[in-house]
């Protein structure tokens, strides 16, 4: 992990050093991703070099490992139908545990709740600043940010030292409360849901909305202007712990990947093609954390982590989804979204009202 603030060489080396195979083999083995999509098997590329459709190399979207019975790099059977209930069940048990936690839980630092100007880091509140200001274009953005390679991954400066700090003092005291946890998918054993601590209302929603101009310069075709809900959760990864991340993509348009600390070595993320780009050859990227800087990437650009070698690594993850360019085709199922209907912000679709009497619902994709 880079702790010196300032631009680093890092993003030009790394653009020039693009690989043709993932970094080093990830030692976990875990076959879904929350809502996210987990590649299974790279040898998933077709001879011919087309990536294959996802429905058959990946399995997160309930229809599709309803079909396709997968086999893990063990060669195992999954078993998906039990994978399927455990889905169906998790909205029910994340009412209940965020209902537990708010009766019960006592922050540690209550001011962290609620986002101030305070917790951002100066460089960051200069880039609003030319993002809200007339003419503002994305060749302006990009003179702010750190871009690697052509894959439209940017870094940029997000929280100051002393917010890291204590959001991860929190997480580590709502960590070692006897509060029921829920955690961000089945790969990653030791996150936090952030929607649980009751952190989407005053922080979460507000960074997402301030994110939004700088969005909408970036990703326009992918709903950057219009990003309405998000999925937010801290991972962490520890020796004795987990240790990496398998390669996946989001369930999200545009992820915001936030380095809060603490010290350790190794654990770069790599990012390979964007899934809907079928390329022959993928190629491979590594990024290196910045202590409070951020990523923002594509979705569905095919990322992991590499296993750290010591200490701790925390992460803010933040899957933002747009639900104009959802609702029209789901980014998992890759089909018009069957929707049934779910708490909170659900997987990002909503429905248009179908009278004056009929609140919009906030619904998850059936199939994905
Ligand atoms: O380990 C990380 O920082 C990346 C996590 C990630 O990609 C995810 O949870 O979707
Ligand atoms: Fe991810």
């Amino acid at each position: 992990m880079l702790r010196t603030p300032g631009i680093s060489a890092t993003a030009e080396v790394q653009s020039n050093q693009q690989q043709r195979s993932p970094p080093v083999k990830n030692s976990s083995q875990g076959f879904s991703h929350g809502e996210g999509i987990l590649l299974l098997q790279r040898s998933s590329l077709h001879p011919l070099g087309e990536v294959v459709s996802h429905k058959q190399d990946v399995c997160v979207a309930l229809a599709c490992l309803r079909k396709r019975p997968c086999i893990n790099s063990h060669q195992k059977k999954i078993n998906i139908e039990a994978e399927v209930q455990r889905r169906k069940q998790l909205p029910q048990q994340s009412v209940e545990r965020r209902a537990i936690i708010s009766k019960c839980y006592k922050p540690k630092h209550p001011e962290v709740y609620t986002l101030q100007d305070s917790f951002l880091a100066p460089e960051f509140l200069e880039i609003e600043r030319f993002c809200t200001s007339p003419g503002a274009d994305l060749q302006g953005l990009l003179s702010y940010l750190e871009s690697f390679s052509d894959k439209r991954i940017y870094r940029l400066p997000v929280f100051t030292e002393q917010f890291c700090q204590a959001l991860l003092d929190e997480l580590e005291n709502f960590e070692h409360s006897d509060m029921p946890k829920g955690r961000p998918n089945t790969m990653n054993n030791y996150g936090v849901l952030l929607s649980e601590l009751g952190m989407d209302e005053r922080l979460l929603t507000p960074l997402r909305e301030r994110l939004r101009p700088l969005t909408a310069l970036l990703y326009p075709e992918l709903g950057g202007a219009c990003l309405d809900s998000h999925r937010a959760f801290a991972v962490k990864y520890a020796l004795h712990q987990d240790l990496d991340l398998s390669s996946h993509y989001d369930n999200a348009e545009v992820t915001l990947n936030v380095s809060l600390g603490k010290e350790f070595t190794e654990g770069n993320l790599y990012f390979g093609e964007f899934n809907e780009d079928p390329c022959p050859v993928p190629r491979y990227i590594e990024v290196e954390h910045v202590w409070g800087r951020g990523l923002l990437h594509r979705g569905g650009q095919i990322h992991g982590a590499l296993p750290i070698a010591s200490g701790e690594r925390w992460n803010l993850i933040v899957w933002m989804r747009a639900s104009a360019v959802r609702n029209r085709l789901c980014p998992m199922c890759r089909r018009k979204p069957e929707l049934v209907p779910a708490e909170g912000f659900g997987d990002g679709f909503t429905e248009p009202p179908q009278g004056e009497e009929q609140p919009e619902t906030v619904s998850v994709c059936a199939l994905g």
